[in-house]
């Protein structure tokens, strides 16, 4: 048996991005939110366009201004009134000085703007009442900000508002990104129905596939939902080897653990999968299985156990897909360090991880312990966690008030 940190490991040495020549799609710029960049993007344009006034007041020569006073003002004369989106016409000449607002195009000549409250108008005339601190006082300059022609944005980021002001800036209206990786996902099982059809005597409903379907399509990824798959080699066969050949990743759940109705890892090996993991030292998770077929798509055979079934997507499954997408940066499993509120308790056999709610309380993390059962076959209480506490394997008691290593969901 694996542990957790060999399991992530291996899985994570196994699944590569998404090819970004291949793999992409143009997509309009307002579509773009939350798209992983497959290029990078350079513009031709400098960021800002042209000098401009980063003030409501006055465009003037430094030289003019340099000794203003309260008792010795600067005065100059104002030779053209320059709002934003207008091109100025005329060039500041010693001693004279334009009336500029913020954005506006600094007009040739001027070199400082002076902002308006250190100023005195006397109708065509401005008297400088206070020198600017240094030359270029309050002048954005031309490409200050960005050169044409570098690299505005690295290929492999996520775009989210500010990454989509500045491809509007540099008028990129459609953009490359990384397709959405495809999950295929099904659930196994004779006594599992979908959520609309009455019970009858033993079954129950099928609510993995649907948590799934959820959680893929939040980790940027598009479900293919293959519906309830029944404990039979040949239905078995058929539904895997359709999902391989038809999605990035693959997500099962149920049918992987020692019982005699339990065929997932057979199938695999019948079919030519290569598997990698058969059983992992965590709780809830241990029976979960992951291979490969013909070396890109990766499979994972998630226990049935509701609880199993999305604790071990957090911890793997999800960071999975982001790197798949193409995502740089950012797509590991996220720790943090909290308090907890409850004591937490172990057998100390396997890596476990119990499910509550991190709240951020005056600046220090809190992890509260989801009430009722932490059994693996419990999915009501699982409703409104966002976070995993983590005790390591050979711990055995985390008391109350103190620091646990948490996994944010
Ligand atoms: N003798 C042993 N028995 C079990 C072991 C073991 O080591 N030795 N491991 C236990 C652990 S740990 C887990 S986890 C489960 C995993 O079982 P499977 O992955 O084979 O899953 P199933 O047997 O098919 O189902 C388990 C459980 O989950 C319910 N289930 C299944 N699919 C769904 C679904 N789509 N939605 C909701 N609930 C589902 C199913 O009805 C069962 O109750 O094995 C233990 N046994
Ligand atoms: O590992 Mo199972 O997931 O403990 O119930
Ligand atoms: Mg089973």
């Amino acid at each position: 048996m694996l542990s957790v940190s060999e399991a992530e490991a291996t899985i994570f040495n196994l699944v590569s991005p998404l090819d970004n020549q291949q793999d992409t799609e143009i997509v309009d710029l307002l579509a773009a939110d939350s798209r992983i960049l497959a290029s990078a993007v350079t513009s031709q344009m400098h960021f800002p366009y042209w000098d401009n006034s980063a003030m409501d007041g006055y465009a003037v020569r430094y030289a003019d201004v340099q000794q203003a006073t309260q008792q010795q003002p600067a005065i100059l004369e104002i030779v053209e009134e320059i709002p934003a989106g207008y091109q100025p016409q005329s060039t500041i000449e010693p001693g004279q000085a334009a009336r500029i607002f913020t954005g506006a195009v600094l007009p040739a000549g001027a070199d400082t703007v002076v902002m308006q409250e250190n100023t005195q108008r006397q109708e065509n005339r401005v008297l400088i009442l206070t020198a600017p601190q240094k030359p270029q006082e309050f002048v954005r300059q031309r490409a200050a900000y960005y050169q044409a022609g570098t690299q505005l944005l690295p290929p492999g980021i996520m775009l989210n508002g500010a990454e989509i002001a500045v491809l509007a800036t540099a008028q990129c209206t459609q953009v490359s990104v990384y397709r959405r990786p495809r999950v295929a996902i099904f659930s196994t099982g004779n006594e599992l129905v979908p959520p609309k059809k009455p019970l009858q005597p033993g079954q129950i409903v099928d609510s993995n596939q649907y948590a799934l379907a959820a959680l893929v399509r939040q980790s940027g990824a598009e479900p293919l939902m293959l519906g309830i798959v029944p404990d039979e080699p040949p239905a078995l066969e058929k539904a895997i080897a359709y999902a391989v050949s038809n999605a990035d990743i693959v997500i099962s759940s149920g049918g992987v653990s020692v019982g005699d109705y339990d065929y997932v890892q057979q199938i695999i090996e019948s079919l030519k999968g290569k598997i990698h993991i058969q059983a992992v030292a965590m709780k809830p998770g241990k029976p979960l299985t992951v291979a490969t077929f013909r070396n890109q798509v990766i499979y994972f055979g998630l226990p049935g156990n509701p609880a199993s079934a999305l604790v071990t997507f957090w911890r793997f499954v999800q960071p999975t897909i982001k790197k798949v997408s193409g995502l740089v940066d950012g797509w590991q499993p996220k720790f943090i360090k909290a308090f907890t509120r409850q004591e937490l308790r172990s057998d100390g056999k396997r890596e476990t991880y119990f499910w509550g709610k991190l709240h951020l309380q005056n600046g220090i993390y809190e992890f509260q312990l989801a009430g009722g059962s932490q059994s693996s076959g419990n999915l009501i209480n699982l409703a409104q966690t966002n976070a995993l506490a983590v005790m390591s394997v050979g711990q055995t008691l985390i008391s109350s008030g103190e620091e646990v290593q948490v996994l944010l969901n």
